[in-house]
């Protein structure tokens, strides 16, 4: 998951099935996502997890493992069973550069986001997630297909390359990619057809509306 200054593509997250990760791979996603939380509707076993890891082939999309508040033994526990080229992280900066040092993969950091002054200024990590914050009483952190304020990182000068996530779907992310200025996107609810069910047919018309949307 080589992540330079200037990052463009697509992430599918959330995948637990072959045929969604075989979809994402064909239609030119760049990252894909495997959801180790419990509470979630995409959460994957390990065992599941390496079975789609060993899917995808050399060149392909880097897998990427995504944690909330992990304590290093969950970590170890998936690392074990399953080959991920990075990990998404729910936690704040100081414990996600543990998690990089102690893991040895790069980090993404997922970033709530409400207000402008939300946006970090700073971070020591080989990426940023900026996401919309969760609704109230909400069980996840993420996936809860809830938009940002789009406008909020124009021309935002990013500390390292940054992905924008939530609430995307194949016909409103052309506009958060004109608007945000994002050059990388994320997407886990706008491809689904029900909570954890992956759609090939939005899948496909993501990734093409973002690709286009990129070249334009
Ligand atoms: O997908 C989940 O259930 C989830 C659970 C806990 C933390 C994060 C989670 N998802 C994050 C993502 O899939 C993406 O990074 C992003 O937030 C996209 O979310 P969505 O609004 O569903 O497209």
């Amino acid at each position: 998951m080589a992540m330079g200054a200037n990052i463009t593509g697509v992430k599918i997250c959330g995948i637990t099935e072959a045929v969604a990760l075989d979809t994402a791979i064909e239609a030119g996603a760049r990252w894909v996502g495997f959801v180790f939380f419990g509470p979630s509707p995409r959460n994957v076993a390990p065992d599941v997890a390496k079975m789609l890891a060993a899917q995808v082939p050399d060149g392909g999309p880097g897998r990427i493992g995504l944690f909330v508040k992990p304590t290093d033994a969950e970590i170890t526990r998936v690392l074990d069973t399953v080959t991920l080229d990075g990990l998404q992280v729910y936690a704040p900066e100081a414990r996600a550069m543990e998690i990089r040092a102690r893991f040895g993969l790069p980090v993404w950091r997922a970033v709530g986001i409400a207000a402008r002054s939300d946006l970090p200024s700073a971070t020591g990590l080989d990426g940023l997630v900026i996401e919309s914050r969760p609704p109230a009483g909400s069980t996840r952190p993420g996936g809860n297909a809830r938009c940002l304020d789009w406008g909020l990182t124009e021309g935002w000068r990013a500390p390292a390359p940054w992905m924008l996530a939530g609430g995307l779907k194949p016909d409103n992310v052309a506009d958060a990619i004109m608007r945000s200025g994002a050059r990388a996107v994320d997407v886990s609810s706008g491809v689904e057809s029900a909570p954890g069910v992956k759609s090939a047919t939005l899948i496909r018309a993501f990734i093409t509306a973002a690709m286009n949307a990129f070249r334009a």
